[in-house]
């Protein structure tokens, strides 16, 4: 099972930078995430490029009108997908007109993080930090609290 996760144009805020490299470098020895960036711009066109780089994966739409999952949730959904050895779930964060109906009517699920509208470059520190934590309750490391 691997996190592929999609997100329009490389980070340009300091913060966001910092905490998306020190996330993927934890994320690293457990060799399970990537991230891509797809070309920048109009809802429709980034939405295109999203479902286009998430071909063949399971996808999750990040975006505020979705579910809110706790963290025990996205384990168990990640223990389940292991199981039925789902190999790719990709993560789809949108630019900042979000996302179009058609990609989210596409996707498996559709996540919210907060019902608070956030900075693209902010959902994706944060995603990050709950894949690290995800993983690290899978390996029983002592990160989680
Ligand atoms: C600035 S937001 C887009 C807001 C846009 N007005 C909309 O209607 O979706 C840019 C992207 O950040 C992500 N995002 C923002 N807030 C989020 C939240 N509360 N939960 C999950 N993802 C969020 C989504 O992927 C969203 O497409």
């Amino acid at each position: 099972m691997q996190f592929l996760i999609l997100a329009a144009g490389k980070p340009a805020l300091n913060y966001a930078r910092e905490g998306v490299e020190l996330y993927l470098s934890r994320l690293k020895p457990f060799g399970k995430a990537e991230l891509k960036l797809v070309k920048d711009g109009n809802s429709r066109d980034v939405s295109e490029r999203l479902l286009t780089a998430s071909e063949g994966c399971l996808r999750i739409a990040m975006d505020e009108r979705g579910e809110l999952w706790t963290t025990d949730k996205l384990v168990t959904l990640a223990r389940n997908w292991q199981m039925r050895s789902v190999r790719r779930i990709a993560f789809l964060i949108g630019a900042s007109d979000g996302h179009t109906e058609e990609l989210r009517s596409r996707c498996n699920h559709v996540l919210a993080l907060s019902k608070f509208t956030l900075q693209h470059e902010l959902a994706l520190v944060v995603l990050l930090e709950q894949l690290y934590r995800c993983h690290t309750i899978l390996a029983g490391t002592p990160y989680h609290r």
